[in-house]
């Protein structure tokens, strides 16, 4: 049967909520109708029951009637209006009226239901096709994608947005088949012509975007690729969305670092605070407190004393000086403790560097230098035991989790020290320091071993006795929270039952005890029992958070040297004429793709700020993945499409590319072949290297032709560093096995290394190795045992026997 030709009439059924039925303007609707009238057979009888002018109800459904021609009863005219007498089905229908060139509609926006916004939208059948058309725009203009919307491709309306500019925008994507050139699979068999056979849509020369609804195109379109959407409210996230705080380090903890590096760098220039300018090896003294009575003595010391920070000249690094003012050491023995104590490491003590008498403050004071925790506080200080007997306010209480862990530190500290022989003889609230969250360090370790050395106050077994009566007195202080609460210890431990556990008590109770040689600290870790497994977990856990921390930084780490290297490569002054750098260059490639990354501008020639994209960018270059990108050039002269994957590779080319004297520059001092040496020099294990010292004329990673001499199974293995294929890692070498006899050998690395005009300036490290190599190769002689005499021969037969 005869497909009926397409009509500018769509009639939809009235079942489907979202359908739209359209239908033609008076005038050509009266047109067809009289042209459908002509056409009529002229034998066709004419019905007079109503039915007669009644639409079929096939026409309505199938856009045709089969029976049209074998009696069908009802009217087959679909250009007349049947509004004249309306099926009850027509009665729901919504409609608009064609849009024609003359006239627009103006009321077609308020007529149409919200359901036409579901309209499909317009998909170009190929991307590369789109592009191509892009770029090769006969006005000249290549379209970089973030330029304006009217080079896009998607908006060739006109000024005013009437629909008749937008139909020749889409013509070329028309589904007829009738586009120049050979007619794609898709356009042959186009989608919509499945849509003919429901009768839905005839095919036909007309836009098939047509019906989507004028007012659709009134506006320009949105460019979605250009705009990210705003995240939702935090609350609101979704499980696959991450809020941009969560890729960097959490607010908390950066603030913590944040303040311990500020607390590291600060300083005053010396001369200001009247302070000398060096002080044995150390410089930029800073006072840790400020004294508000000058010459106050420390409990402590029961002598003056200042805390400073102080860099070291010999490392670098930033430590404290205790200074003890005034204190005449007489004999030298008592900083042999301090020897001692070096020698102990443990997290819960503040480690000793030197002790070391002094006169640069003016007078005789012993210095003692310890390790510098930033921002640290003494348990004193920070539960404000001494303020608070000042001013009286309330003690607040240690929560008793916490308290516990003060008392597993501690104890294990203790451990430490007990088992090295020596004592704390500073387990004070004013001298244990507080480095983060609930961490104890014991600081002051060996000051008062060095400062009463002479006065031999006691044996190292009283005073570890003494340890555990002060320990006793810190948790009492602690968990009272007021200072001297030990002296009043019914009350205090009236206060202990009634905040924390039976436990505290028994541990306390145990080390306020008569000193006893039984007494040790193996007995309070027994008391403490379970409470240490508890602080190992927390502080695993701990460390699974800052564990996770690092590993997010490691990914910015990975990003950052990405960076670098598009950094180290692009705008690089010695490349400024060359030609490989020019506008054609495949080196220019990178510098585009730094514009794309970067330097992306909206309509309005606006920076485009976009985190998002600048990390997924650098995140797919670093994968080399296949996605493919347009990069334009800012006088959007050049377009280039290339993959991220080809981006990569010359990126990576080009540093390799670069000169020995660069590559030097960046590796010499961060590789991880460095070996250094305490007195200074610094070897390398790197291949290519000769001597193995980090030197430039040696390197085997810097120079872009290096000789490496190595062990073969038999003879020697003589690598050569191709200079032209740097950037092909499997192909870079070039390498000779040399199997003779010595000078034979010799000769043939000379030949290699200097006669070919390799590297002459090798020729002598070259041969030393060869011939290292081929020695430690040669049969090890057995030594000639001396047959043993007089003494040493009867020593050996007694032995024997
Ligand atoms: N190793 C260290 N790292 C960082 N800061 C420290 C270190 N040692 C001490 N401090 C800081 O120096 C300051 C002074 O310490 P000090 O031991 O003199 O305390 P104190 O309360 O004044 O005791 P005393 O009454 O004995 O003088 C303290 O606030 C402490 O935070």
């Amino acid at each position: 049967m005869q497909k009926q030709p397409f009509t500018h009439q769509f009639i939809l059924p009235p079942q489907s909520p979202s359908a739209i039925p359209i239908v033609a303007p008076d005038a050509v609707a009266s047109t067809s109708s009289q042209t459908d009238t002509s056409n009529k057979p002229a034998s066709k009888p004419k019905v007079a029951n109503v039915n007669a002018k009644r639409l079929c109800r096939n026409v309505i459904i199938h856009g045709f009637c089969k029976f049209e021609d074998k009696g069908c009863e009802f009217n087959h005219e679909v250009g007349i209006k049947p509004s004249s007498q309306p099926s009850p089905e027509s009665k729901s229908t919504v409609r608009i009226q064609q849009p024609t060139s003359t006239s627009k509609p103006a009321n077609a926006v308020s007529t149409v239901t919200p359901d036409s916004v579901n309209a499909p939208v317009f998909v170009p059948t190929s991307s590369s096709t789109a592009i191509t058309q892009v770029t090769t725009t006969t006005e000249g203009n290549a379209v970089n994608p973030s330029a304006s919307s009217g080079q896009n491709g998607y908006s060739s309306t006109n000024g005013d947005g009437s629909v008749s500019g937008l139909t020749n925008s889409f013509s070329h994507f028309s589904m007829t088949g009738e586009i120049s050139g050979t007619a794609s699979p898709m356009q042959q068999h186009p989608p919509m012509s499945s849509m003919g056979s429901m009768s839905m849509m005839q095919p036909g020369p007309v836009d098939p975007y047509y019906y989507m609804g004028a007012s659709m195109f009134d506006q320009q379109p949105l460019q979605y690729h250009m705009h990210a959407r705003t995240l939702p409210h935090l609350a609101n996230l979704s499980t696959q969305q991450r809020a941009l705080q969560s890729f960097f380090t959490p607010d908390q903890l950066r603030e913590e670092l944040a303040r311990r590096n500020e607390n590291e760098l600060v300083t005053i220039p010396a001369r200001e605070l009247g302070l000398p300018q060096e002080v044995d090896v150390y410089h930029s003294l800073y006072p840790l407190e400020i004294r508000n009575q000058p010459g106050h003595k420390s409990m402590f010391f029961n002598h003056p004393t200042t805390a400073y920070k102080a860099v070291s000249t010999v490392d670098g690094r930033t430590y404290v000086l205790y200074r003890v003012e005034g204190f005449r050491l007489v004999n030298e023995q008592a900083m042999a403790s301090v020897e001692r104590w070096r020698k102990i490491r443990h997290s819960n003590i503040v480690s000793i560097r030197e002790a070391f008498t002094t006169r640069a403050f003016g007078d005789p004071s012993v210095i003692f230098v310890y390790q510098y925790h930033p921002g640290a506080k003494t348990l004193l200080s920070m539960y404000g035991m001494g303020n608070r007997s000042a001013n009286g306010s309330a003690p607040t209480f240690i929560p008793e989790t916490t308290l516990w862990s003060y008392i597993t530190q501690i104890a294990s500290a203790m451990k430490k020290v007990h088992k090295a022989g020596l004592a704390v003889r500073s387990i004070e609230p004013s001298k244990i320091l507080v480095t983060g969250k609930n961490r104890l360090r014991i600081n002051c370790s060996a000051a008062l071993d060095v400062l009463h050395f002479e006065s031999g106050d006691g044996t190292i077994e009283e005073h570890q006795q003494e340890d555990f009566l002060a320990f006793g007195k810190l948790i009492i202080e602690l968990a009272c929270n007021i200072p001297q609460s030990s002296q009043n210890l019914p009350r205090s431990f009236e206060l202990v039952s009634h905040c924390y556990s039976a436990d505290i008590k028994k541990v306390v109770l145990y080390l306020l005890s008569k000193p006893d040689s039984t007494k040790n600290i193996d007995h309070v870790i027994s008391l403490i029992g379970s409470r240490i497994l508890h602080e190992v977990n927390c502080n695993q856990s701990y460390t699974d958070v800052l564990d996770h921390e690092l590993s997010r930084q490691l990914e910015n780490g990975r990003l950052l040297r990405l960076l670098t290297k598009m950094g180290f490569i692009n705008e690089r002054a010695e490349f400024e004429n060359d030609p490989s750098w020019s506008e054609t260059g495949e080196k220019y490639i990178i510098k585009l793709f730094r514009d794309y990354v970067f330097h992306q501008t909206d309509d309005n020639g606006s920076p485009r700020l976009d985190n998002a994209h600048v990390v997924s960018c650098l995140n797919k270059l670093d994968a080399g993945v296949d996605e493919k990108i347009m990069l334009t050039s800012r006088d959007d002269e050049t377009s280039v499409i290339v993959s991220y994957k080809e981006a990569f590779l010359f990126s990576v080319s080009n540093l390799f590319t670069m000169s020995a004297e660069l590559v030097w520059a960046l590796v010499k001092n961060n590789n991880s072949f460095l070996v250094k040496r305490p007195n200074g020099v610094e070897f390398t294990a790197e291949r290519g290297n000769l001597t193995n010292l980090n030197t430039f004329k040696y390197s085997g990673l810097a120079n872009n032709k290096a000789v490496d001499i190595a062990a073969a199974p038999r003879g020697v293995r003589v690598t050569l560093k191709k200079a032209k294929q740097a950037n092909k890692p499997a192909k870079s070498t070039h390498s000779y096995v040399i199997a003779k006899s010595r000078r034979a050998s010799a000769k043939s690395v000379a030949n290699l290394v200097a006669r070919s005009g390799y590297r002459a300036d090798l020729r002598k490290a070259a041969l030393a190795r060869a011939s290292a190599v081929i020695s430690s190769q040669a049969p090890k002689k057995a030594k000639a045992v001396r047959p043993a005499k007089g003494l040493r021969a009867e020593k050996a037969a007694a032995k024997q026997a």
